[in-house]
């Protein structure tokens, strides 16, 4: 696909600002404090977990001091004398960034000491590259979209907060889903100890110690972390977000493998009903992440989480990150997922449960305090117990799908704004048969230039570019990595191939 000349010069004058001083990279000493509350707020002083991977969700470990441990989880000296450092100065740690490599904060930046901001022309973003955003009108609406040409379907607005979009007969994936049947139990996370992860997984620079950026690799494996807590520690002592955590079980139970973009026809057959149904540019839809397909038996779910994380400064968005001209590892500690729209597909009918849940939709006085229900609290986040508490629910239907978007539009612009907090969603337990659903994630980067720099590489230097990026927190791990090379990437495949970037055959590297 040929790139256009508009798109063109702002790649080139992105790259001038790369090679110059106005580039700001970020600091990678960042402990992520940033706690995403279900209202959006951010708890400074909890060192968290995040999701990833599937999306959102986590463990918040409310006021850790160095020194503090879970077994050998301890909080990393270090991180603790930055944030004081930080905190003593009176800045907030997300003011902080890295430009040329030397540590400046927004403070010196407005006193002139590092004075970029007026070299800086605000971006005009090309129209074909501008974000657009269907418009929910109200719930009920059906559109008629013609998203093959002749072909007419029909997309229904079930919910307007955020603007949430379900359409039958999308496309039949049943293909996919049967070719991925055998490898149910391929994924052993859960077989192996939880030793195993904080030593080889975990563990990231064999320090013996947890920091907590490698903490926050955690929550896809949090029924082991449960479980070592109850077995090691007074759960009375632990503050009361690790037990609601802990009661509300693990996070998801599933299993998920990712699919090459070019594993089957059908996959670019969906892209390009997917450009037409989202409006987006081609190359946004073509850069976005492998299809994940996810299998759930019963007691499996997911609760509620955002797929996308906070924009937060000074954490680039995953699938850019390794593009910074910088340590192409750190990305993998400390950057975010941005997901401007979801898609899930129903690969199959569910018999009983498995609903697909928004707790939040349309809740036009979302606060903590809607979810006070009879006199009681409700914890939202924890589907087991409350699905049905949800404001929104769908039960999964096989060719069915659902599209979300994760943020708002910045209008002005024409480009990626906030996380939408009504997206919080997930998946209710399944009680009875199975449930097989896929998501495709369109990713977005918040930062214009870096989504440029992407699709200028994608047709310059496809050696280079990675499509499936993982987040910070993602340690699927498979016994064996070697079995079905070539047609699944997991996301240990992904990860190797950012370690050796340089090695272009490696699985982590697909071209379109
Ligand atoms: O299982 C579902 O219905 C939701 C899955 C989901 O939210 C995810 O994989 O991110
Ligand atoms: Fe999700």
């Amino acid at each position: 696909m040929e790139y256009n000349g508009i798109a063109h010069c702002s790649i080139k004058r992105c790259i001038i600002i790369v090679g110059c001083v106005t580039f700001f990279l970020f600091v990678n000493i960042n402990i992520t404090t940033a706690n995403e509350n279900i209202d959006g707020t951010i708890e400074n002083e909890n060192i968290i977990t995040e999701g990833g991977g599937g999306g959102g969700g986590g463990i918040v470990i409310e006021n850790m001091e160095r020194g503090d441990e879970i077994g050998n989880i301890a909080v990393d000296d270090s991180i603790q004398e930055e944030l004081k450092d930080i905190e003593n100065a009176g800045i907030r740690e997300s003011d902080v960034r890295v430009e040329s490599e030397s540590i400046v904060t927004d403070e010196d930046v407005n006193s002139g000491t590092n004075d970029v901001s007026e070299e800086i022309p605000p971006v005009i973003i090309p129209e074909d590259m501008q974000l657009t955003q269907l418009d929910p009108v109200e719930v009920g609406y059906v559109r008629q979209m013609e998203l093959e040409p002749g072909k007419f379907y029909d997309v229904k607005t079930i919910g307007s907060k955020p603007p949430i979009f379900d359409k039958n007969e999308l496309l039949d994936l049943s293909e996919t889903r049967k070719a991925l049947a055998p490898l149910d139990g391929l994924n052993l996370m859960f077989d192996d100890t939880f030793r195993h992860f904080v030593d080889i997984v975990l563990d990231l620079d064999s320090d013996r110690l947890l920091s907590a950026l490698e903490f926050r690799r955690i929550p896809l494996i949090m029924s082991k972390v449960t479980d070592w807590i109850e077995k090691h520690h007074d759960v009375d002592s632990l503050g009361d977000d690790v037990k609601s955590r802990m009661k509300s079980g693990p996070d998801r139970i599933s299993h998920q493998v990712w699919i090459n973009h070019n594993e089957y026809d059908a996959q670019e057959v969906l892209r390009n009903r997917l450009i037409k149904l989202t409006g987006l540019h081609p190359d946004i839809i073509k850069t976005s992440e492998q299809l994940q397909v996810v299998h759930y038996t019963p007691g499996g779910h997911y609760h509620a989480h955002h797929d996308s994380t906070q924009i937060i400064d000074g954490r680039p968005c995953a699938h850019t990150s390794y593009l910074y001209p910088h340590d192409p590892h750190s990305h993998l500690l400390s950057s975010r997922v941005c997901r401007y729209i979801t898609v899930l597909y129903y690969l199959a009918d569910t018999e009983e449960g498995g609903e697909t849940a928004f707790p939040a939709a349309d809740n036009e006085t979302f606060s903590e305090q809607s979810y006070v229900k009879d006199n009681k609290t409700v914890e939202p986040r924890d589907l087991t117990s409350h699905c049905k508490d949800a404001n929104l629910y769908l039960q999964p239907h096989h060719r069915m799908a659902v599209m979300w978007y994760n943020h708002h539009l910045d209008r002005e612009r024409g480009w990626l704004g906030d996380r939408n907090l009504f997206a919080f969603h997930g998946g209710c337990d399944v009680i009875k048969g199975e449930k097989w659903i896929a998501n495709n994630w369109i990713t977005v980067d918040d930062n214009y230039e870096m989504q440029m720099l992407l699709h200028y590489k994608r047709i310059h230097e496809p050696q280079q570019v990675v499509l499936n990026i993982p987040p910070a927190d993602v340690t699927e791990v498979t016994k064996d990595p070697t079995s079905n090379e070539g047609t699944l990437t997991r996301n240990d495949d992904v990860i190797e191939g950012i370690n050796q970037s340089d090695d272009e055959s490696s699985q982590g590297h697909h071209e379109l």
